[in-house]
Order: structure tokens, then sequence, then C-alpha cells
């Protein structure tokens, strides 16, 4: 069985397939990222691989992780997997080519590959599997980025901006008087979802129209600079930005719910292929 698990800045997604064949989860959910010690992790990794015993008469013998949190973080859950499951678990980096099963090329534009988020070139990975280039694909997790492929598959680059609760949280932390008010002036609501009369959903509505406003702003650019294939969005907040998105945008874009889980499949399954063979040959 392989458990495939998408660390992110706010949540851990996971789900387990006992196949390589395509996209079919057994089983999936999401962890708290903000709690993580390793007594929680313990429990529901333990949760986990009981259920698939029990359930699925099995037992999960690799694991894969894409993990943008920080180094210690990728360390620890490293050492836990291997206590917890008594796997060792592959923790993939941004390489500099990737190759779909079509024979379609995904070339990283980052002179330092590694430096591109493994969940932005892993989303690339399963759009480059889903969709003919050229592509756009915008993940509204923690930070929301935007990236674009081209025409033969090369990345043309894209955008990090801060996502829902990045852009409210530094607005609390770097001001004398929000976090005050916020808290002085709790109950009152306002009479309308976008315009506040208080300082919590002033800030909640800016961050929600600063984000519709960049996702509508920079499609329309793109669509003017190219003629795009398919703009695939995911993440967390992706389905209420999209509601979000004004007719004439909302149509040029689709929503996949797991996409960079998806591209941690294709991916093991592209290097899975390599290395049988790699050995065949040898
Ligand atoms: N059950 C949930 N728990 C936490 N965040 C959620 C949940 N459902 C939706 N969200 C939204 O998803 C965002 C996190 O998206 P996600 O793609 O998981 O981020 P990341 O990959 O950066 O961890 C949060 O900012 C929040 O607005
Ligand atoms: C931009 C990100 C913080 C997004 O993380 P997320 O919102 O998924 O938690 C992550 O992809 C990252 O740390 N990237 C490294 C810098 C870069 O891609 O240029
Ligand atoms: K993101």
């Amino acid at each position: 069985m392989i458990l495939l698990i998408d660390v992110g800045n706010t949540r851990s997604k996971w789900a387990l397939t006992d196949n390589t064949r395509g996209i079919n989860w057994l089983l999936s959910g999401y962890w708290d990222i903000q709690s993580f010690n390793q007594k929680l992790w313990s429990a529901q990794l333990n949760e986990l691989k009981h259920s698939v015993e029990r359930d699925h008469k099995d037992s999960i013998d690799t694991v894969l992780i894409s993990c943008v949190a920080g180094e210690d973080t990728r360390g620890v859950l490293n050492n836990h997997i291997k206590e917890t499951l008594g796997v060792s678990p592959e923790l993939p980096q941004a390489d500099a080519e990737y190759q779909s099963q079509r024979g379609a090329k995904l070339v990283n534009s980052y002179k330092v590959a590694a430096a591109l988020g493994v969940d932005r070139w892993l989303a690339m990975v399963a759009a480059t599997e889903l969709s003919i280039p050229p592509f756009a694909v915008i993940d509204a997790g923690t930070a929301i980025t935007l990236d674009v492929v081209g025409d033969n598959g090369e990345h043309l680059g894209g955008h990090i901006i801060p996502g829902q609760k990045l852009m409210q949280s530094s607005l609390l932390k770097d001001t004398g008087r929000i976090a005050w008010s916020a808290q002085h002036n709790p109950d009152s609501k306002s009479d309308n979802d976008w315009l506040a009369t208080n300082t919590q959903q002033a800030v909640e509505f800016g961050a929600l129209q600063a984000s519709v406003g960049y996702l509508e702003s920079v499609i329309d650019k793109l669509h003017h600079h190219m003629s795009l294939n398919s703009i695939i969005m995911t993440g967390g907040d992706a389905e209420q930005l999209c509601g979000l998105l004004n007719r004439s945008i909302k149509k040029y874009v689709k929503y996949q719910k797991d996409l960079v889980l998806q591209g941690l499949f294709y991916w093991y399954r592209t290097n899975l292929l390599k290395k049988t063979a790699d050995k065949a040959n040898s």
C-alpha cells in the first residue's frame, strides 16, 4: 500500500492507494500541521496503519512526502515515519525536468531546480499528465502560487502571494490598532458580505477581495499574452475563490481537489518505471 502525504504550511493532506495504474484513492483526509507533534502524528499514523491491516489485509510499504515545511519538520517527519510505520519515506524535491507517460516534457525554469517549492513542481507534474500545455496552475493555500507552463512544457515562471490567513495575520501583527479594534468590537456583523462595518470582517473581506482581484487580473493578462488550454486551481481556498470570480474568468478555470497528491503519485510512478527499466537494461 502506498501512502502519499502533502505537508503544506497549514495542513497535511494524505491519500492511500494500492496500485500505480491510475489515481484511485482508497482513503484520504487531512491533518492539522499547526498541531504538529509526535504524539498526534503517532496516533494518526497508527490509526491509518491499523485500518489498512484490518480493512484491506495489507500494510503500508511505501511512503512519499511532499514537504514545504522547514528542514526540521522534514527531519522529524522522516524519523517519525520510520519509527511508526517501519518505512523510510521518500521526500522528493523539484527536479530539473519531468517526462509524462505520453512523453510530454516539463522543464523547471529555476537555476537551482530544488529552490522551486516541491508542491508547485508536483502540481505542474500532475497538470502535465492531465492536460496539454500551455496551461497555468494556481494553488490557493497558505500562499497563493501561480505557475505558467508554455507550449513545449517550459515553466515560464509564476508568482507567490500571501493567502487568506497570511494577509490577515500580517495586518494584525504589524499595526497598532487592528488587533485591539477586532477584539473590542467582536459581535457586530456587517449588513452585506463584501463591505464591512467592523474590523474583523474588514480584514477578512479585504483579503478575499485582494485575492479575487489578483486572480481576475492575472488570468485576464495571461489570456492577452497566450492562448492557454487550461487553468487548473487547487488548494484549501480554491473552491471559495473560484466561486467569487466573475463569470467571464470563471469559465476558464477548472478545480482539482488534490493536485499536489496527484503529482506525487505520478512522480512516484514515473520514477518506479524508470528504475525498473534501468535494472532490466543493466
Ligand atoms: N478543514 C480545514 N482546515 C484548515 N484549513 C482549511 C480547511 N478547509 C479549508 N481550509 C482553508 O484552506 C487553507 C489551507 O489550504 P491548504 O491548501 O491546505 O494549505 P497548505 O498546503 O499551505 O497547508 C486555509 O487557509 C483555510 O482557509
Ligand atoms: C510558496 C510556498 C510557500 C507555498 O506553500 P504552501 O502555500 O503550499 O504551504 C512553497 O511552495 C515554497 O516554500 N516554495 C519555495 C519558494 C519558491 O517556490 O520559489
Ligand atoms: K500554495
